[in-house]
């Protein structure tokens, strides 16, 4: 092993956190008595602080990839480079200890409790007991779990989610830069599984560490992916970009197949309604003269009127002819209003106005105030204008399965600078944008 092989792969900035970057050169694995490669001449690149999730059918060598990353498994042929650096011939334990690793159901292991669990890595660092415990508690917190509460428990004491938080916690114990996720919330009731999502990506934007994630779930890898490789048999990439350009602009009838119907609709839990431009209403307060909004409604062209607290918060909406039958407005809190925070995503108001059967939602924002409506025909020029910027946006990283890379590409990539790898690729290749 040369000098190199010592260094933290994050060593280039002790202590920060930062994800490295990820090259797989052609890597092929070749299980014993098969006939086929699990995974054939894959070229990958996985750029620095991204999360890149694998998708495809089953049996297609979407785990046999992610295992070759930290040397579960060993590639027949290839080279795997994490931050410039080669790993592929440097000790496997060595490297997995700077490799988050997160399975389905956390592979807690049942015997050692939630704190043991959590240092294992850490005590095999080397590090001293109350700089395990602080980091142990610390990692708790990052994951939502009362360290005084679960820190001595063991996991048969855990909730599924809470075993897979712990997973998690584990995994990024001594601060790996790179974190590999192999369906890790396909345990899960989908509820719970929405919550660890949302957890993750909180975690992510607060560490921006370098993740790979395999799904069964096309929906969790839109909802998680900044890049999404869709893989068919022996790891062939059929496409590997962006979930906006993969659901706007599928690859092939394979890609579309497997985005499944309904790929507008995904596209919605793309864009948050603070996004978009909401619509004017007219409002009115406790005390107004049902007479006066409703002439003010007339005037606008408008069909139903706002009615705001005091602290400028919705509590009813009044159509034409409910105002024609009131003298005064009150102040009673409607329940059944159609209400949407403006964080939310565009599919959560579609969701909002499908159940109150309305054409609107009203919108609000900081402290619940109101700030306009959003409705249905928004909701559908959202769509087709995710559909258009799209198909026009932006670069992807690379991606493919062809005979060998050029070697320019490869010193460039071995140089720590994927950059100029990218550009050689690009240049002697052409975009693999399959
Ligand atoms: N240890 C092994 N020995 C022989 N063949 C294997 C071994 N592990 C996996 N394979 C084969 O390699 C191929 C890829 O398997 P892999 O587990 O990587 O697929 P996958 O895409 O992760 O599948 P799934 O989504 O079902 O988990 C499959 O055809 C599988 O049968």
């Amino acid at each position: 092993m040369s000098d190199s092989h010592n260094k933290s792969l994050s060593a280039e900035n002790p202590g920060a956190v930062t994800g490295a970057s990820i090259l797989l050169d052609e890597v092929t694995k070749r299980y014993p008595g098969q006939g086929k490669p699990a995974v054939g001449g894959l070229t990958l690149e996985i750029p620095a602080g991204s999360v890149v999730m694998f998708v495809g059918p089953s049996g297609c060598g979407k785990t046999t990839t992610l295992k070759m990353i930290n040397r579960l498994i060993e590639p027949s042929g290839g080279k795997i480079v994490i931050n410039g650096e080669d790993v592929t011939t440097m000790d496997g334990d060595k490297l997995r200890r700077q490799i988050g690793y997160v399975i389905q159901a956390g592979g807690l292991f049942p015997h050692m409790s939630v704190a043991t669990n959590i240092g294992l890595v850490p005590k095999m660092l080397g590090w001293d007991k109350a700089r395990i415990a602080a980091r142990v508690d610390e990692l708790l917190e990052l994951v939502s779990l009362d360290p005084a509460v679960y820190r001595d428990r063991y996991p048969k004491e855990l909730s599924g989610g809470q075993q897979q938080r712990v997973g998690v916690a584990r995994a990024l114990a001594a601060d790996p830069p790179v974190l590999l996720m192999d369906e890790p919330f396909g345990a899960v009731d989908p509820i719970t599984r929405q919550r660890l999502q949302d957890e993750l990506l909180n975690i992510q934007s607060e560490l921006q560490k370098t993740i790979v994630c395999v799904t069964h779930d096309f929906d969790e890898a839109v909802k998680l992916g900044d890049w999404i490789a869709v893989f068919d048999e022996g790891a062939q990439l059929v496409q590997y970009d962006s979930p906006e350009r993969i659901l706007a602009n599928p690859a092939n009838e394979f890609v579309e197949n497997f985005i499944g119907s309904g790929a507008g609709l995904k596209q919605l839990t793309l864009s948050r309604v603070n996004e978009v431009k909401l619509a004017e209403a007219v409002t009115a307060l406790p005390g107004d003269l049902a007479s006066d909004v409703l002439s003010r409604l007339q005037g606008a062209g408008g069909k139903h009127a706002v009615v705001l607290d005091r602290r400028r918060r919705p509590i009813q909406w009044l159509s034409r002819r409910q105002l024609s039958r009131l003298q005064i407005i009150d102040d009673t809190v409607d329940p059944r209003i159609p209400v949407i925070g403006d964080k939310s995503t565009l599919n959560d108001a579609l969701d909002t106005m499908l159940v109150a059967s309305s054409e609107a939602a009203l919108v609000t924002g900081n402290r619940d105030i109101f700030k306009g409506l959003i409705t249905v025909q928004t909701v559908m020029e959202a769509i087709s204008a995710a559909h258009d910027s799209a198909l026009n946006d932006g670069d992807a990283p690379v991606g493919l399965n062809s005979g060998a890379i050029p070697t320019t590409a490869i010193a460039a990539a071995l140089a720590a600078d994927a950059a100029d790898a990218r550009s050689a690729v690009e240049a002697e290749h052409g975009r693999a944008r399959a």
